[in-house]
């Protein structure tokens, strides 16, 4: 399994971590593919460091993405599988990785990913990562869905490839088109309306409103479950996804993870032209305090995520359930 990165000017230590990335992708999207013929890939086996449950190809993926970068240029290995960065030698890169995003969708067959961020490496494993987004020199994800494809930034644009299974290369596609800077499709788990900040409460009620409300238009919705398949269709046609903080208990900061889920989403939705925030201000230039922190995370066309941070500075009785008539955002 290969990928095709030619005229891309990588450095050979990026070019190689890029080919064993892909090689790994290969064999997990064939994997996939023959989930519950020999193995149970959903099968639960444990709980990871952030206290989620572990099914078997979360621990699969890990090994198999750990094992095939020993030996290459990434120094520290930071995993959500992982407690703490696991260093695997000495050389100069630093690589974040969800080995496998949307585990509540294995067992459903419905699109999966991985999403990974390379840093330079720092001065120690833990300062390789808990910096800001901005000094990330590649971030990506590989989509398992009815086609595994790969999409990563170097800091110039956003890369497409796709996989050819038959000759085992992941082909390069037409780079990602500029996000749109407005949308009428949304992303959110509504089923926890009832635990939002006003804020968010406010701006999707606006939304669902459609054209009877501020926004005069009607929305559509989606809700996956899987953030990678999410960006992909964001990637592809535009739209806004949010997962905020709420008041479940250890939902505070929302359940995304910064560095191995959002930091590598935002940086390759702001190379797409599109916005990237914990709600607020931008993910980019936030700083985790720890290797597993979470936080709140909206992304997508950049109309709208600075429409949900203009609803965050409201005063506090415009965004009460019953005030009906916010036609400061009428867009
Ligand atoms: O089940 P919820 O609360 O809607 O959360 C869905 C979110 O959780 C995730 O599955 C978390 O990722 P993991 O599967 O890597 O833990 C995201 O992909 C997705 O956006
Ligand atoms: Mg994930
Ligand atoms: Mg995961």
């Amino acid at each position: 399994m290969t990928i095709e990165l030619e005229d891309l000017g990588l450095n050979p230590e990026l070019a190689d971590v890029m080919q064993r990335l892909a090689r790994v992708g290969g064999q997990i999207a064939r994997l996939i593919s023959r989930n519950g013929l020999e193995t149970d890939l959903a099968a639960g086996v444990g709980t990871n460091a952030g206290g989620d449950g572990q099914k078997a190809l979360d621990v699969i993926a890990d090994d198999a993405f750990r094992e095939a970068l020993a030996g290459s240029a990434v120094a520290h290995y930071a995993s959500e599988e992982q407690d703490e960065v696991v260093t695997l030698g000495e050389g100069a890169l630093a690589l974040a990785i969800d080995p496998l995003d949307g585990s509540s969708n294995i067992d459903v067959n419905v699109s999966i990913g991985t999403i990974f961020s390379i840093f330079p490496a720092a001065e120690s494993p833990e300062a390789s990562f808990l910096r800001p987004g901005t000094e990330q020199i590649a971030a990506g994800y590989i989509i398992y869905g009815p086609q595994c494809a790969l999409v990563c930034s170097f800091g110039r644009g956003v890369h497409h490839w796709v996989l050819d299974l038959d000759a085992g290369i992941f082909r390069r596609m037409a780079d990602i088109r500029p996000l749109p800077a407005e949308t009428s499709e949304f992303a959110i788990n509504a089923s926890n309306y009832r635990h939002w900040p006003k804020p968010v409460r406010a701006f999707i009620d606006d939304l669902m409103a459609g054209a009877d409300g501020p926004r005069g238009k009607n929305f559509n919705m989606r809700w996956i479950a899987s953030l990678v398949a999410e960006t992909h269709r964001i990637l592809m046609r535009g739209g806004v996804f949010l997962y905020p903080g709420d008041d479940r208990k250890g939902y505070e900061r929302g359940r995304l993870r910064h560095v191995y889920e959002c930091a590598p989403i935002a940086f390759l939705i702001t190379q797409a032209g599109g916005g990237a925030s914990d709600g607020c201000d931008p993910i980019l230039t936030a700083l985790p305090d720890r290797l597993h922190a979470r936080t709140p995370f909206v992304f997508g066309c950049a109309g709208k995520v600075a429409c949900v941070a203009a609803y965050h500075d409201l005063p506090g009785q415009e965004t009460s359930a019953l005030f009906g008539t916010r036609g400061l955002f009428r867009s």
